[in-house]
């Protein structure tokens, strides 16, 4: 049987949007800005990720996409399909805009087979649009086929494991070839190790299908691995929008650079700049470091170094050029494929991850190298 599932190209581009909700707090009405003023877009075929800690937004952006939240202001379109515009006074409801939806709970009807499950959209159709028997159970079976489910087909939708319920959901949502598909956190109900292995199939399923795709989760491990495009968000914005290595490699801001990841955050002053590097003052030493952008002599900055840029070696440095810095080993952590030594330097300490090999015992006396390249200049 073929596993073709036509996906109809989609342009995603969302500008300007705007959703606030009141909350009451005891007397008084509060206006929260859930999403404020966020843009971006997606090109056809591509995954996004909208990542960020709780309650940052990523959600109702979503939502307001699907067409389960009535937004304040903005436009959304998909293609050359606007689905919502405060200004030309567009609202399409949800049932109308055709987009696949996976949300944390799979939702998946529990008196109905397999097959039944995914049928169920098609059969729901009415007028012009409605189809065949015949052609419903073909599109019903080629989307099981898609995520290796057709074996199931006639199995009852409760007796598949949650990693099968998972699928299920995403077959449920590809039967319609829809334009554009909505993940919301779709593997957080997966223990560990099935959620590893679903984000390779997810994300294999959704390349080979080319659907564009907008996914939601505060797992930056999840957002790293799946996305061709991550937009960080903070208090309602995007903070942040590039592809994982830049937005890993070249944080723009404190709060990317320590949600993305783990990093060491130094504060200090500008000393001076040759070229696009920068020589900056901190209590515990000094460190040279670059910046995309111009910083003044004086400039209150922070420095973000990631673990596994530092090195680590014995014994006391013999240099005091910018960068080289003593330290004590305080703690060490094994990891399995990594160990990180905390080290201490005056009363800062320092995280670093080495390969598993290296080991330093306590109390140890240790340099620590800065690479230039690796540390970014971010501002205080
Ligand atoms: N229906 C609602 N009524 C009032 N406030 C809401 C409503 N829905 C969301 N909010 C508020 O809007 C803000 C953004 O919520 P949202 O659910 O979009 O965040 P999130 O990033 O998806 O978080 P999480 O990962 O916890 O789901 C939060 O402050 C939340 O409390």
């Amino acid at each position: 049987m073929s596993t073709q599932v036509t996906v109809k190209d989609g342009r995603l581009a969302v500008e300007g949007l705007v959703k606030t909700f009141k909350s009451s707090k005891g007397e008084a009405e509060d206006v929260v800005r859930a999403v404020d003023d966020v843009s971006l877009s997606v090109e056809p075929g591509r995954l996004l990720t909208l990542l960020g800690p709780s309650g940052c937004g990523k959600t109702t952006t979503l939502r307001c996409v699907a067409g389960l939240e009535h937004p304040n202001q903005g436009e959304i379109a998909v293609g050359e399909r606007v689905l919502f515009s405060s200004s030309k006074g567009v609202r399409l409801p949800a049932n109308q805009r055709g987009l696949g939806m996976v949300f944390q709970s799979y939702a998946i009807w529990p008196h109905m087979n397999v097959r039944k499950n995914v049928s169920f959209p098609l059969r729901a159709r009415r007028g012009k649009d409605r189809l065949s028997r015949k052609e419903i159970t073909e599109r019903a079976d080629r989307a099981l086929a898609v995520v290796q489910l057709d074996h199931l087909a006639t199995r009852p939708a409760t007796d598949l494991s949650g990693g099968q319920q998972q699928r299920l959901a995403l077959a449920r949502a590809l039967v319609m070839q829809p334009p554009l598909l909505l993940l919301d956190e779709p593997l957080s109900n997966l223990d560990a190790k099935l959620r590893e292995d679903m984000r390779f199939e997810l994300k294999r399923l959704q390349r080979d299908l080319g659907v564009t795709t907008v996914y939601v989760t505060h797992d930056q491990v999840e957002a790293l691995a799946m996305s061709d495009v991550i937009a960080v968000m903070s208090n309602g914005k995007v903070e942040q929008m590039g592809r994982p290595t830049d937005i890993y490699n070249n944080p723009r801001s404190r709060f990317v650079a320590d949600f993305v990841g783990t990093t060491n955050l130094i504060a200090g002053e500008v000393e001076s700049r040759e070229g696009d590097r920068y020589v900056v003052t901190t209590p515990q030493g000094r460190l040279a470091a670059r910046s995309p952008g111009d910083l003044a002599t004086g400039a209150q900055v922070i420095v973000s170094v990631r673990p596994e840029h530092i090195q680590v070696a014995e014994g006391e440095a013999s240099t005091s050029a910018p960068g080289v810095w003593n330290g004590t080993i305080a703690n060490r952590a094994f990891l399995g494929d990594a160990v990180d030594h905390l080290v201490s330097v005056g009363d800062f300490t320092v995280r670093t991850r080495c390969n598993p090999s290296i080991r330093f015992s306590r109390d140890s006396a240790v340099h620590l190298t800065f690479p230039s390249e690796h540390c970014s200049l971010l501002p205080a």
